[in-house]
């Protein structure tokens, strides 16, 4: 869903439709309430001074006999443009702030981070008093210490968001290219994290409008005879006992106008972060069309001799308004316990989606059907759109996922043993000591060498064949009956690749617990696994074990054609190696293009 999709279904709830009603009304007395009722609001009138209410003036008269109701509409537009200038001028010098520790780096860096650090200690409104004292009694004045007070805790904001992104390997690919540090910054730190500055910005308004009526209430701000809701409030206030009104009204307008910019920013929030969960929900219902695939029936023809059975397993990704478009169709297969079964397929096959989807980890906005599913015992339940309830209630116990980076899924925050020892605590009821010495053992059973002192590292003082060992430690606390490894050896170089693949074996043979290997070297496929599966273009186009598969009983001629790119003893050595031209097509099942495919490729 686009950003102007989510922004016309928040403007159909009730706080879009506030906010809008909020919006247009602040931009149209800003704009327009001065040249309306200016010169009413400003014309004294000595007959009719401080008046109660009445029909003439509904909320009474001020001490020069002007209509307090039309002097605080007129004052929308000084409050809320000194509101919105303050927040702009400290917005800006946040986001410099929070931005300069990267650009400087270094000692000076450090002493930004830690002047940033002193200033968000003071109370805003404090600072802000401070400053206006210093800066002099005037409305810019006032909107200047608003704006230095905002810093601090926007510059804060800033940097935190900033240096997440900082440490991301884009980042570095840009600092190699050598591109200077402030266009890093412009081009590739801002962007990721313009969202959230946005959205604080528009609450901060809020803030700021409360503060500067603050200043101008306290004889800070503006001066007269100009005047804002902070001063007409301070005028009204001398005679609230006598009639609440002059001090009501220029007070109703302060707390609605405030409003108004925190409902702005929860819209923003809304459409620049959107809830993902909800939108596949209503583009579900949206979306017709989907691929035909409704549920038959929980226990439809699943193998329960198997540890994992699936049938007619779809997966589909919006393709425009109303339409799918389907990435796995229609793919069944069955893993028997103690087996390890690859799964081979080219790039974008979907051997990932179908993994992943078995394992109840597709997110929106793909969709997920199958026919039945059927995991150690236990029937999947199908949900109404034929959704397999995932797979995940048994991770950490029966079931056990490797994925391919072992980086990106280990959280570098935390030491490792701590995260491999997690599972032990959440789900086998172990204390913390039990968890930890379980991890220990785990962690030597993967061959960490010195466990002990490992556990307390942390991801980044492993080296990447370790973290994958960590990774599987992790997954075998609960003595799973099925690890899912998702090219758990892709990232990693051919010795490391090996000892995983050892690693996996010796479990497998050990503690009988069958593997489903995702991959795309079907050379380490075939080494490791009984049987393998084939996937082309989002199909499984053959189930067949890894022994026919080297004698040369494959029928698919995509299958074909990968085996003929494995190199053997008898493949030429001077001329390239063998591979699949990217035009080759075997979704009609004809032989022919895998026949002369490999060896088109070497000429
Ligand atoms: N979130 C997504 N939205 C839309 N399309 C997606 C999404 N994720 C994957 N796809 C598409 O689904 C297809 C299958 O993707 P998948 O990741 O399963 O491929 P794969 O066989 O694992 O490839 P690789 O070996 O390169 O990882 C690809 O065409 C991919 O572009």
């Amino acid at each position: 869903m686009t950003a102007r999709q989510r922004l016309l279904q928040v403007l159909g709830t009730p706080l879009g439709l506030l906010a809008i009603i909020g919006c247009f009304t602040l931009l149209f007395f800003t704009l327009f309430a001065p040249v309306i009722w200016g010169e009413e609001a400003r014309m004294t009138n000595t007959d009719r001074i401080l008046e109660p209410p009445s029909d003439e003036h509904i909320f009474g008269t001020d001490g020069s006999g002007r209509d307090i109701f039309k002097r605080t509409l007129v004052a929308t537009q000084l409050s809320v443009v000194m509101a919105l200038a303050a927040t702009a001028a400290g917005v800006l010098g946040g986001i410099i702030l929070g931005l300069l520790p990267l650009i400087t780096g270094g000692r000076g860096g450090r002493y930004i981070v830690a002047g940033i650090n002193i200033g968000v200690a003071f109370p805003g409104l404090l600072l802000a008093i401070a400053f206006s004292v210093i800066l002099g009694e005037s409305g810019l004045a006032a909107a200047l210490a608003i704006a230095i007070a905002m810093m601090p805790n926007y510059g804060r904001l800033t940097h935190n968001l900033a240096a997440s992104v900082w440490g991301r390997d884009f980042i570095s690919a840009a600092r190699v290219l050598g591109v200077p540090t402030w266009k890093i910054v412009a081009r590739h730190v801002l962007p990721n994290v313009r969202d959230p500055l946005i959205v604080n910005a528009a609450m901060t308004a809020g803030n700021a409008l409360v503060a500067f009526a603050g200043l101008s209430f306290l004889g800070l701000g503006i001066q007269v005879p100009q005047y804002d809701w902070g001063r007409l409030l301070n005028e009204g206030v001398s005679r609230i006992f006598v009639t609440p009104a002059p001090a009501l009204v220029p007070g109703v307008a302060i707390i609605l106008a405030g409003l108004t910019f925190v409902l702005l920013g929860e819209v923003l929030g809304k459409v620049l972060t959107p809830d993902t969960h909800r939108s596949l929900l209503s583009r579900i219902r949206q979306r017709k069309n989907l691929p035909d695939t409704t549920a038959t029936s929980d226990e439809a023809d699943v193998n329960e001799e198997s540890v994992l059975s699936v049938r007619n397993l779809h997966v589909a990704a919006p393709a425009d308004k109303t339409n799918w478009r389907p990435l796995v169709e229609g793919v069944s297969f069955d893993v028997a316990p103690g087996e390890i079964v690859g799964m081979v397929g080219e790039s974008g096959s979907g051997k990932s989606l179908t993994l992943m989807s078995v394992a109840g980890l597709i997110e929106s906005p793909l969709h997920v059907s199958a026919d039945a599913a059927y995991f150690d015992g236990e029937h999947l339940k199908l949900q109404p759109d034929g959704h397999p309830s995932a797979l995940d209630k048994h991770f950490g116990q029966k079931l056990a996922m490797v994925f391919q980076d072992p980086m990106s899924s280990l959280n570098p925050a935390l030491q490792v043993g701590t995260q491999v020892a997690e599972p032990g605590m959440l789900h086998l009821g172990m204390s913390r000591k039990e968890a930890k010495d379980a991890a220990i053992t785990r962690l030597n059973d993967v061959r960490i060498p010195e466990a002990e002192r490992r556990f307390n590292q942390y991801p980044h003082e492993y080296s990447g064949g370790m973290r994958q060992r960590a990774m599987i430690a992790g997954g075998l606390m609960g003595k799973p009956s099925l690890i899912l490894a998702d090219e758990p050896t892709t990232a990693l170089d051919v010795t490391v690749q090996a000892e995983i693949l050892n690693l996996l074996r010796g479990i497998n043979e050990a503690e009988g617990t069958a593997i489903m290997f995702v991959s795309h070297d079907i050379a380490v496929v075939t080494s490791l696994c009984t049987r393998v599966l084939v996937m082309y273009r989002g199909h499984l186009v053959e189930d067949i074990s890894s022994a026919d598969l080297r004698n040369g009983l494959a029928q698919h001629p995509y299958t074909k054609a990968l085996m003929e790119t494995v190199p053997t003893m008898e493949s030429p050595r001077d001329r390239p190696m063998a591979s699949i031209p990217d035009d080759a097509d075997f979704s009609s099942g004809n032989s022919s293009d895998a026949e002369t495919a490999p060896e088109e490729s070497m000429r």
